[in-house]
């Protein structure tokens, strides 16, 4: 498996000079050619992490290997791997679309290759653009200069650090639609995000980082599949101290209060009875359990986040 690991991180933390720890201990691979979407709150870890896989922020312990290069040792040849888009453009208002992007590459050492780099300018729809000025162009022609300056030197890995933040629901699709063109041409992709849908949409694979900890790590389809799993809660007309036996085996648990009775399953699509809702109540009866309410629910993606990224530590 390791062989399809573009990443590896391992047992890194880093605690900033002003003694804030920012990341704890993060264990993660990312394998060639995925989308990774790696979701959290404000201040969750999400810019240090790419910094220090970046090699533009140290870490205080562990690793980072690009293909194999440690991204300290090896920095150059790390970084070289590596496109990084960040959240904004600096400077360099007053230069060109073309002379920006050519710049880029240059900055790693590789020889001028214009054939190349107009196909990046085609390749997001900047190439009619080329001699404007960066300062003539809308805040959405910026952001796709910005993943252009950053495919310049031909990186097998691309960073995206929020790329859609701000931006309208258009150029949001637009901007996918570049992502997803990057990934059919075999670049892996990692992104950060605070959008739960923009990760829906994108991602292979799903981070979640809470206060600077990696809390899950899971193939979105898992998620969703989890996202089908509902939820029957029956209020009880008399509390329970434990769950029957002829229950057992179910997937149900009681309340801590005992008042009720919590049952998970997965809502299938061809419309059969395969919820067991109905086995279940007639075992219910069975056992002179009687209930007084009872009502479902369905988690969402949005759901699982928010529990996830709760604060508990
Ligand atoms: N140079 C620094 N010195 C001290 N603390 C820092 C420094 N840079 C970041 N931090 C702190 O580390 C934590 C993580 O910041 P980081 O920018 O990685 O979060 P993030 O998940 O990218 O947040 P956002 O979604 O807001 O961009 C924050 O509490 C931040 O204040």
């Amino acid at each position: 498996m390791s062989e399809h690991s573009v990443i590896r991180v391992e047992s890194l933390s880093k605690t900033y000079d002003s003694g804030f720890q920012a990341l704890k201990n993060v264990d993660l691979q990312i394998r060639r050619g995925e989308i990774f979407a790696l979701l959290g709150p404000n201040g969750a870890g999400k810019t240090t992490l790419i910094s220090v896989i970046c090699g533009l922020v140290n870490a205080s312990t562990g690793q980072v290997l690009v293909a194999g290069h440690d991204n300290v040792r090896e920095y150059r040849r790390a970084r070289s791997l590596i496109g990084l888009v960040p959240q904004e453009l600096t400077s360099e208002a007053f230069s060109t679309v073309w002379d920006t992007v050519s710049f880029s590459r240059g900055l790693f050492g590789k020889p001028r290759d214009p054939a190349h780099i107009e196909r990046v300018l085609r390749s997001l729809s900047l190439w009619d653009k080329r001699r404007n000025r960066l300062i003539t162009l809308s805040g959405g022609m910026k952001r796709r200069v910005l993943i252009a300056k950053a495919l310049a030197h031909e990186p097998e890995i691309l960073f995206l650090d929020e790329p859609t933040a701000g931006v309208d629901v258009e150029l949001r699709r637009d901007m996918w639609e570049v992502v997803r063109g990057l990934r059919e041409r075999g670049v892996t992709i990692i992104l950060t995000t605070h959008y739960i849908e923009e990760a829906e949409e994108m991602a292979d694979r799903i981070g979640v980082i809470r206060a600077g900890e990696l809390v899950l790590v899971e193939e979105k389809r898992e998620l969703m599949r989890q996202l089908g799993r509902k939820e029957l809660t029956l209020q009880l007309r008399e509390p329970l101290e434990r769950l029957p036996e002829a229950l057992d085996g179910r997937r149900l648990t009681l309340s801590e209060d005992g008042q009720a009775l919590i049952y998970t399953y997965e809502t299938r699509r061809n419309g059969d009875d395969q919820t067991g809702i109905a086995e279940l109540l007639a075992d219910l009866d069975a056992a002179g359990i009687r209930f007084k309410d009872l009502h479902t629910r369905q988690s969402s993606l949005e759901e699982i986040f928010v529990s996830l990224v709760r604060e508990e530590a």
